[in-house]
């Protein structure tokens, strides 16, 4: 038989039909749902006479118009203030106790960002065909799943017959070789990924992460490097089993058990690329040249090295890349060649589903620990990506190092990441945002975010401005090789 890919592999054993004209049937084993894409679809199985075709392989929980305060959450529901949002969340129960769907409401203590709980319940599982309504459904495919985002008439299709109609992509492979340095986290490696294939790098692809710096990473970290394949174009990031899959995963309320575990173990340990597989495209970093990274813009891709500058117009490749370069500048409110390090912050947040895990929250902590946030930043907020990481947390005692140092320490839910609940960024403020995206008015009408890792947003918190987090005592940082080590 031909050599596969990691890919090839979890399609083929998918496939339900091919057609001739590309497209082609494959059958879905999890599918994740959130309040803002799945009312239409219900309405729509409702509106057909149909219901969902397999209720166990659905997980629902709300997460994007959940307000964070602790007063807030303390209303239930009632402390949605915006209709609509209260809407969507409402609606999201009444469909999951109609149809007898498991959700993970409001204050349940599970409840938290569809992409951090799959993972966290053990129903991310590798092998799976994994989707949601939601772009960065990717982030799953660090367990060597299949698992991208989809649009809400495909959540009524799946909700119907546990089938996605879609075409085959082509096989990227994007290579990461060597060692991280310490205080260089995977947020910085896909950052740096990005900004050296573009948001368009990886369209029509399925990108496979690999080499050792990838393989180094804990499963925190690879999760999030595969949630930003999006923001490099592609809707599907994966990353082959080993013993870090492994391990994480067991003892997880939805993880197999006894017999049928040690089967799936001898399963998933043939989820890896065949070494002479064929890929479409190969692209390869090397991981000692990877800085803390900033972006500077408004596009994913607009990022550089922490001692680097903003770019200047004049300087660009050509005149569509400097008008870019123009309007970003204008709307960020920076000037050209201005030093990273000069750019100081209004608010600081640390959640979204790319890093609001427990390591982050560590990294971000080990930062924090003994200061205290400049008077100059206004909101500093450190946002659990669910309950369960909460509280292993507040069981660390992170939670008091955060409060100490005058961040506020939040219910679980997107957040900040998008202004879509009552935290929101203000026209003009900049943010150091350890979330994905930084369109304008992502985190609010006119805000400015700045991407980065979470031991970068701690220390810009506390600096004010950016700083180089390598600089900031490296002693607080855990190295890379320590990070397996903490997480037992
Ligand atoms: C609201 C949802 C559909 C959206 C997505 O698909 O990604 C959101 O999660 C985002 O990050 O922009
Ligand atoms: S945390 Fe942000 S990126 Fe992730 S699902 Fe929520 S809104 Fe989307």
């Amino acid at each position: 038989m031909a050599a596969q890919t990691l890919y090839d592999k979890l399609w083929e054993q998918h496939l339900v039909k091919q057609r001739d004209d590309g497209t082609a049937l494959i059958y879905i084993d999890r599918h994740m749902l959130h309040e803002v894409t799945s009312p239409q679809a219900f309405e729509g199985l409702r509106l057909a006479g149909r219901t969902p075709w397999r209720l166990d392989a659905n997980l629902a929980t709300a997460d994007h118009n959940v307000p964070t305060t602790v007063a807030e959450r303390a209303e239930g529901n009632k402390g949605i203030k915006d209709p609509i949002s209260l809407i969507q969340v409402e609606t999201l129960d009444e469909n999951c106790r109609e149809y007898d769907i498991v959700e993970f409401g409001i204050n349940d203590p599970r409840q938290g960002i569809v992409h951090v709980v799959g993972p966290e319940q053990g129903a991310t599982l590798p092998g799976m065909t994994v989707v949601c309504g939601d772009s960065h459904t990717a982030t799953h495919g660090a367990f060597g799943a299949l698992a991208h985002g989809i649009g809400t008439s495909e959540v009524e299709h799946v909700l119907a017959t546990q089938c996605l109609l879609t075409q085959k992509m082509k096989n990227m492979q994007v290579r990461v070789e060597g060692e991280l340095g310490t205080g260089v986290t995977a947020k910085d490696v896909v950052l740096a990924i990005i900004s050296r294939i573009g948001t368009a790098g990886g369209t029509g692809h399925a990108i496979e992460f690999a080499g050792s710096a990838i393989e180094s990473l804990s499963m925190e970290g690879r999760m999030t490097v595969c949630n930003m394949a999006i923001e490099a174009g592609a809707r599907v990031g994966m990353i082959a089993v080993d013993d870090t899959t492994v391990d994480y995963i067991g003892n997880r309320p939805y993880s197999p058990t006894g017999e049928a575990w040690d089967a799936a173990v001898a399963d998933w340990r043939q989820l890896v690329s065949d070494p002479d597989a064929e890929f479409d495209k190969v692209v390869t970093l090397d991981a000692a040249e990877i800085e803390p990274q900033v972006s500077w813009g408004t596009s994913p891709e607009m990022v550089t090295g922490i001692s680097g500058q903003v770019p200047d117009p004049q300087a660009a490749p050509d005149e569509t890349v400097a008008a870019s370069y123009t309007r970003a500048l204008e709307y960020m409110g920076l000037t050209p060649n201005q030093q990273i390090t000069d750019i100081k912050l209004d608010k600081v947040f640390i959640g979204s589903c790319t890093n609001s895990r427990i390591e982050d929250l560590r990294e971000a902590a080990a930062v924090a620990k003994g200061q205290k946030v400049a008077d100059s930043v206004t909101l500093a907020m450190v946002v659990p990506g669910s309950g369960l990481v909460k509280r292993q947390a507040e069981e660390e005692g992170l939670d008091k190092i955060f409060i100490e140092a005058g961040f506020e320490w939040r219910e679980p839910g997107c957040s900040m990441c998008l202004a879509m609940n009552a935290d929101k960024l203000g026209a003009g403020e900049h943010c150091a945002s350890t979330s994905n995206r930084n369109f304008e008015g992502r985190q609010g009408y006119g805000g400015r975010t700045h991407l980065v890792s979470p031991a970068m947003a701690a220390a810009a918190a506390i600096a004010g401005h950016f700083v180089d987090v390598r600089l900031v005592d490296v002693r607080r940082l855990p190295a890379n090789d320590e990070r397996h080590a903490q997480k037992a």
